[in-house]
């Protein structure tokens, strides 16, 4: 089983992947973190030295790659991933794709302390500041996160649900 996590930022994919990789016993990885690996350098750095462009070409590269790869595993995905260059059509194509719903208001309290490793978020010094970019871009792609076949809510995000989620969703498909 191939199973994506996807949502803004902050929203938890890479803590949740990470516990759901452990309980399915299935290998993680964390898009960025492989991003990261590949380019030998971090994304900060990267949108710094190369733009956005750039990073989404290699997000999207990354992305084919870990899938060839891997038949079984558990990814966190960026925030953006679904969102460029197709991505969320080889997610919907190849694995389970699981949206991480949270609200915006929880967002900014779980980034105010890590908004400066995230670059999209780094102009947004302040908590309304932060509100508005998250808002935005959460406007923006809605219509991508809404086609995951699978969601959970901010509250009911555990692995134990997920599991549940899970098993309910492959008997009846
Ligand atoms: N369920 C949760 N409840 C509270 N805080 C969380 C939860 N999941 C993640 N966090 C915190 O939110 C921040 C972002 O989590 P992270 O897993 O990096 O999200 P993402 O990979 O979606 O950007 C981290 O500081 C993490 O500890
Ligand atoms: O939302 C985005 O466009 C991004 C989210 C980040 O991942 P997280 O969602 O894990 O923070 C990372 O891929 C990059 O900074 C761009
Ligand atoms: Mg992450």
């Amino acid at each position: 089983m191939r199973l994506y996590l996807i949502g803004m930022p902050g929203a938890g994919k890479t803590t949740l992947g990470r516990a759901l990789a452990t309980a399915y016993e299935l290998p993680f990885r964390d898009l960025d973190e492989e991003i990261t690996r590949r380019e030998g350098r971090s994304i900060a750095t990267i949108f710094a030295a190369e733009g956005e462009a750039y990073f989404r070409e290699q997000e999207a590269a990354t992305l084919r790659a870990v899938v060839q790869e891997l038949p079984a595993l558990v990814l966190a995905t960026g925030g953006g991933t679904p969102c460029f260059h197709q991505n969320l059509d080889v997610l919907l194509g190849t694995g389970h794709t699981l949206y991480l719903e949270v609200p915006v208001a929880e967002l900014v309290r779980r980034l105010q302390q890590a908004a400066a490793s995230r670059p999209l978020l780094a102009p947004a010094t302040d908590a309304a500041a932060l509100t508005e970019r998250l808002r935005e871009t959460l406007a923006a792609r809605q219509q991508f996160y809404s086609r995951a076949p699978l969601r959970c809510a901010a509250t009911s995000c555990s692995v134990a649900a997920v599991q549940q989620l899970l098993s309910r969703y492959q008997t009846s498909s």
